[in-house]
């Protein structure tokens, strides 16, 4: 846990030896106490260094361990002693020096970035004993320093804690740094460090805190995919990508050709038009050059070819498919790709929700086919959704979700249904939104209460920002709305269910959201991002109740909450019963990482579980009785039967779905 040696024999050499990333557990800082006392207590010991094993200094805390009681010696005693001490202590630092970590960096006498090999000891004892001879040991206490105080500290702080407050909406910890920076301030450094102390215990004790850990290690668990077959991300060896190929350069085009551009990947992009192409290559160059700069790198524009021919893409060895959503043009697609690209090339999709086993079943090599779910602005947004059809191969998933980390992703492994993992759970969050409408709330009370609950965006804000005529298209070749509704069908019920059609008239008007200048809300100009309340909104949602003689009622935040988020959770819920999710890690993964649930949080299951599944499962009782026609109100049977069975926690869910059918 920390290795002791002594080096030149006057140097003690301390290695942090904890993989994979030496972070501080309970044997390390007892084995770090223990060859300290060594140290100090060693007359042949001149100096000591401390470092990592394995190019990495320390990770911090082990957050493995915070689920359980306090044990071995606390951190806090062990730095102050070597601070105190009379030898130098050198932190010599390589890779990360995180939270407690950077700590322990503090409390040395001297810190020496990017550090390799032992050979520089001899070095670092020189310059130390040059140091040394110049400056007394005392003055590189940071315990002794003194920190300079703003006379505007006060005013400087409220500013702060006012953009704090507005960005991270409900967040506790960053409101308690500004509260430890102020100690540090004001305070002599011993009552600076017990306050600040102080404000840890409060913090360490939140759900707050569970629920940031739990994220920790879900987005560690999402990565570490597993078939029914056996196969999985450890025995499973993904093809190396060295060319990709996308067609459509619409928004996700350019942005997946962003994406495999800047990690190095060779891209053909294809359109079907001229004008289109040289647009959509405008544009990829643009970004391309604007993200390099801002890295400070070259911009890869070597990499890209534009083409209109498909026959161009012959020798590649990945395809994403990123054309409109409409299945005809897509298979279509597929059958083209087929022809065209060499037997060994993989064909992804980036549909939002279409059938893609239907896709791969029109190719020659349904093996190779998987769906690769971007999110829109695809360079920007971390989540990947990799959809395996049933006929996927191992090696053809192992690649995808390969890719997606390469590209900086979160790639989670999600079942085929319609709409998958993210966007199936949408649905019934959405139209609850629209359900509350009706009843008598405004779009602005109701994103109120989600951005309250700690969500970048409410629901609608949302929802104009992403365009509303792509759900009105969707909702109209599905036969929701348009021309091929029967007209004896009651406006408000399509196939025995509740249905609600202001989001289509929101639509008729014109109204797209942002890129129009009015949606939900009205903008200042079309493409604006101010969002105001519009009357014109409110006089449509009265005539509408006046018409079909709704009393609008007073709904209360808490309601806007529960069911929105329970609805949200309990489509979950029947998502693990499918076997379309593996986990309910990964669905929260895919919820904080595409859909701006807020992390502290810890995603809509975790969230569940915080309330108690019990409450969960009472309130949507109430509220499916209430509202008998809205069956995704009806709760699960897998909620029902983790209530019959006490409530486990959210990490031993799965051993309650085992039995079940996977579609992974
Ligand atoms: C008591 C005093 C408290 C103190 O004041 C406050 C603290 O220190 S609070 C703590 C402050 N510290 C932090 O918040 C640091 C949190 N950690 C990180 O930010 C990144 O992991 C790091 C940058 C270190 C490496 O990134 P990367 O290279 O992309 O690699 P990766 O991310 O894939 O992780 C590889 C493996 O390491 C595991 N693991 C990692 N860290 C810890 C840990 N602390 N513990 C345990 N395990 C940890 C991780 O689970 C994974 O395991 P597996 O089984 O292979 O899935």
């Amino acid at each position: 846990m920390a290795r002791y040696e002594l080096v030149k024999r006057s140097v003690a050499l301390i290695t942090l030896t904890n993989p994979p990333v030496n972070a501080l557990s309970s044997a390390v800082r007892h084995a770090m106490a223990k060859s300290m006392e060594q140290a100090l207590n060693d007359p042949k010991v001149t100096a000591v260094v401390i470092c990592g094993e394995n190019g990495r200094f320390c990770g911090g805390a082990d957050i493995r361990e915070f689920a359980g009681p306090l044990r071995g010696p606390p951190l806090v005693p062990l730095l102050d002693a070597i601070e105190a001490g009379e030898k130098p202590v050198v932190a010599a630092i390589e890779g990360v020096a995180l939270g407690g970590g950077f700590e322990l960096a503090l409390v040395c006498h001297y810190c020496i970035a990017h550090f390799k090999v032992n050979h520089f000891v001899l070095k670092i004892i020189k310059a130390v004993g040059m140091s040394r001879a110049a400056k007394p040991l005392s003055s590189r206490r940071v315990s002794m320093l003194t920190t300079p105080c703003p006379p505007d500290l006060d005013a400087l702080l409220e500013v702060v804690t006012m953009e704090v407050k507005k960005k991270a909406r409900g967040v506790m910890a960053p409101l308690a740094c500004i509260q430890a920076v102020r100690a540090a301030a004001t305070m002599p450094y011993s009552k600076g460090i017990k306050r600040e102390s102080e404000l840890m215990a409060t913090l360490f004790n939140s759900g707050q805190a569970r629920a940031l850990q739990y994220c920790f290690f879900a987005q560690r668990t999402a990565g570490k995919w597993t078939l029914p077959s056996g196969a999985q991300w450890n025995n499973s060896k993904p093809r190396e990508i060295r060319s990709a190929a996308i067609i459509g350069l619409g928004t996700m085009g350019r942005g997946i050709v962003v994406s495999l551009a800047r990690v190095g990947i060779s891209v053909i992009a294809v359109e079907s038009e001229k004008k289109l192409l040289e647009t959509g290559k405008q544009m990829v160059i643009g970004m391309l050059e604007r993200d390099a700069k801002r890295r400070g790198v070259s911009a890869s524009l070597n990499l890209l070819k534009f083409t209109l021919s498909l026959q161009d893409l012959k020798d590649v060895d990945l395809v994403i498919e990123a054309v409109f959503e409409d299945m005809a043009l897509k298979k279509r697609v597929f059958q083209e790709l087929s022809k065209v690209c060499r037997p060994a090339t993989l064909l992804c999709t980036n549909t939002s929700g279409l059938d893609v086993d239907a896709l791969a079943g029109v190719t020659d090599r349904p093996h190779l086919v998987v769906g690769m779910h971007f999110f829109s602005p695809a360079h920007v947004m971390k989540l990947l959704e990799v959809v395996c059809g049933p006929r996927s191969s191992s090696e053809t998933i192992a690649t995808a979700m390969s890719l997606g980390k390469r590209m900086g992703k979160v790639s989670v492994a999600v079942g085929n249904c319609p709409g998958f993992v993210g966007n199936r759970m949408l649905k019934p969050y959405m139209d609850q939104a629209t359900f509350l409408l009706e009843e008598g709330a405004t779009p602005e009370q109701i994103d109120k209460a989600l951005e309250d609950f700690g969500f970048a965006m409410g629901v609608f804000r949302m929802s104009d920002l992403a365009g509303l005529d792509v759900g009105w298209r969707i909702r109209k070749e599905s036969g929701l709305t348009g021309p091929d509704v029967d007209p004896k069908n009651p406006p408000r019920r399509r196939h025995g269910r509740r249905y609600c059609p202001i989001p289509d008239m929101v639509c008729e008007q014109g109204r797209f959201g942002q890129k129009t200048g009015r949606g939900w809300y009205m903008y200042d100009k079309p493409g604006g991002t101010n969002a105001k309340p519009d009357p014109l909104i409110q006089n449509l949602l009265e005539m509408y109740r006046s018409r079909y003689a709704i009393q609008p009622r007073n709904i209360s935040d808490q309601e806007i909450i529960e069911r929105c988020l329970f609805a949200l959770a309990n489509e979950g819920f029947r998502i693990l019963e499918d076997g379309i999710a593996a986990r309910p890690e990964d669905i929260d993964v895919i919820y904080l990482f595409g859909y701006g649930f807020p992390r502290h949080r810890g995603g809509p299951m975790f969230y569940a579980s915080m309330v108690g599944l019990e409450r969960v499962l009472e309130r949507l009782e109430h509220y499916h009785q209430a509202h008998p026609d809205v069956p995704h109100l009806e709760p699960s049977p897998l909620l029902k039967k983790l209530v019959a069975c006490g409530s486990p926690s959210v990490q031993t869910w799965r051993e309650h779905i085992k039995t079940m059918h996977s579609h992974l």
